[in-house]
């Protein structure tokens, strides 16, 4: 029988807010068995960028990112939130081990190829090193993911964290059974964004269609979803979403996905 592994991915809204963000983490620290955390903090991005005068551009929930926006990324994603969340997670106990997809070879990608949109140094991803992170967690440390790839010839490349969370759970689901958690700000997926009470509890492949027919999904809710899906149709075994109560035994208020 195959042992039992949890990708946790966390967005930008639960890491901005200081209680979220402890919150969280304090439940993924308490979480049995192998364990990978990959975070957001698009946001921070966003911020940074119009500090720095850069007008953010965002399509489809993605980021349009020239070579200035990517400097601001590395420095958020693989700096200041990293950093952030491994020395948390060292006081509460976990040993955790901040990584890129460029560290240990880990996630390699190409620019993404433009069709309708030039969404710039933005990564699609093509492999992701099972073996090297299989070694990271039988040594005895959690890997912590940030939302950058690289393609190999020495070009770091922005990858939103929902893909990056699917791709590395689809690649550990030869060896593990894989529990993919997207946890974020709201309870679930919801029937009315407004209405934190409208939380679907199951949504299957016909049900997403409906979903988009009628624009309940949209903005970060849009690649969110799609990876779900992507991720369930490549073996990965249970896709959740919801808040961070959504790692504690016994609640039932998130929503599962199945084909
Ligand atoms: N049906 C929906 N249910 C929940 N959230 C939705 C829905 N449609 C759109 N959204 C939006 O998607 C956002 C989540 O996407 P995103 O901000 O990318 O997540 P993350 O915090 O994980 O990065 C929510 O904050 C919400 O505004
Ligand atoms: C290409 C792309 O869109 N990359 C994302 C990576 C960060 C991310 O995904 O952060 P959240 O999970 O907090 O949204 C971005 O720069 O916003």
């Amino acid at each position: 029988m195959k042992q039992k592994l949890s990708v946790v991915k966390i967005g930008g809204n639960l890491i901005e807010d200081p209680e979220g963000f402890e919150h969280v983490l304090d439940l993924f620290s308490k979480m049995d068995g192998n364990k990978i955390l990959v975070h957001g903090g698009g946001n921070k991005t966003t911020e940074m960028s119009q500090k720095m005068g850069i007008e953010p551009k965002m399509i489809n929930g993605r980021r349009i990112t020239d070579a200035d926006t990517l400097d601001i990324a590395i420095m958020i994603y693989g700096g200041l939130v990293s950093k952030k969340i491994v020395a948390q997670l060292q006081a509460l106990g976990t040993d955790a081990i901040g990584m890129s997809g460029a560290d240990a070879n880990a996630i390699r990608a190409h620019k993404r190829p433009v069709i309708k949109v030039d969404f710039g140094l933005v990564g699609d991803v093509d492999s992701v090193n099972a073996y090297g992170i299989f070694k990271l967690l039988q040594a005895g440390f959690t890997p912590i993911f940030c939302a950058l790839t690289h393609d190999g010839k020495g070009q770091l490349l922005n990858t939103n964290a929902d893909t990056i969370a699917a791709e590395i759970a689809i690649s550990m689901s030869d060896q593990f059974d894989t529990t993919l958690y997207y946890c974020f700000e709201k309870k679930g997926v919801l029937q009315d964004v407004e209405d934190e009470n409208s939380v679907i509890h199951h949504i299957d492949s016909k049900g997403y269609d409906e979903l988009l027919a009628y624009g309940i999904i949209s903005d970060g809710m849009l690649p969110k979803m799609h990876n779900c899906f992507h991720a369930l149709k490549n073996n990965v075994s249970r896709v959740c979403v919801g808040n961070s109560s959504m790692l504690e035994a016994g609640n039932p208020e998130y929503t599962t996905l199945t084909l």
